[in-house]
């Protein structure tokens, strides 16, 4: 490396610094039918530690393109993503991997709860995969459960739960590994708007408390006031 190019380096490194996620110039493109489909086109964006930031945008716009690759589960085809000091767009699946099961939490559709599990069960299954001692399950999982107010609804399994209460069992287990970044995709989009409003305030709780940074997607208008940070992306890019 060239001085000059070491100094550049070095002034990219400080401008991270205090950033929890820095996205550069992202781009994603899909071969569909041997035809290529740009659903990112140069997204520049950054989490600070304990924001709430929202991504909104019409449905195809690429949000959950976009959640995808800040959660390392989908590698931006240009650009640089940098998830607290490590270069997610140039880890390989191992190494993103190990990084996601310790550090990130997810509330996507398709990380659901798994149907025959209890609350309990399923708030575990996180706190084993980031491979957390056995002893220290019980007070996390009924601490996480309190905090989303289902402390007695732990024998519960999902089919037994009413809608906003299997998402609040799905914020317990995604946030019960102690992540610095939770992703959630439309985390309100089945809700009612009492409900909505009740896992916003979840949110912001676990922001304080629990010192995360949430980003997440949304199409409602009248949850985007409590965002620290709008996003709003058309065709691919910010606007
Ligand atoms: N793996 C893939 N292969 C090909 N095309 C894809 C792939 N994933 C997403 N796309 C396309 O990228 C575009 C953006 O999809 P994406 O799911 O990111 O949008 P979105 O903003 O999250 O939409 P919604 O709000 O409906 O979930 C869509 O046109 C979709 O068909």
């Amino acid at each position: 490396m060239s001085l000059q190019q070491s100094n550049a380096a070095d002034e990219a490194a400080d401008g991270r610094k205090d950033k929890l996620l820095t996205v550069s110039n992202v781009e994603r493109t899909f071969q569909v039918g041997g035809a290529p489909l740009h659903v990112l086109k140069g997204i520049n964006m950054e989490l600070r530690p304990k924001q709430l930031v929202m991504l909104r945008g019409r449905s195809g716009s690429g949000k959950t393109t976009l959640l995808n690759s800040l959660g390392g589960l989908d590698m931006p085809s240009k650009g640089e993503i940098w998830f607290d000091g490590r270069p997610f767009h140039s880890m390989n699946d191992h190494q993103r991997t190990l990084v996601r099961r310790k550090d990130i939490g997810f509330i996507f559709q398709a990380f659901a709860l798994m149907p025959l599990l209890s609350a309990k069960e399923n708030v575990e299954l996180s706190l084993r995969m980031a491979g957390v001692k056995k002893s220290l399950w019980k007070e996390r999982v009924e601490h996480c459960l309190a905090m989303v107010g289902l402390e007695k609804r732990m024998h519960h399994r999902p089919f037994e739960l009413s809608g906003g209460e299997q998402q609040r069992v799905a914020i317990a287990k995604a946030i019960a590994h102690r992540p610095k970044l939770l992703l959630a995709d439309e985390p309100t989009a089945e809700l009612d708007t009492g409900m909505a409003a009740q896992i916003m305030s979840v949110f912001q709780t676990i922001i304080r408390t629990e010192e995360v940074t949430i980003c997440m997607t949304t199409h409602d208008p009248t949850i985007l006031e409590v965002a620290d940070h709008v996003y709003e992306m058309v065709d691919g890019k910010f606007i």
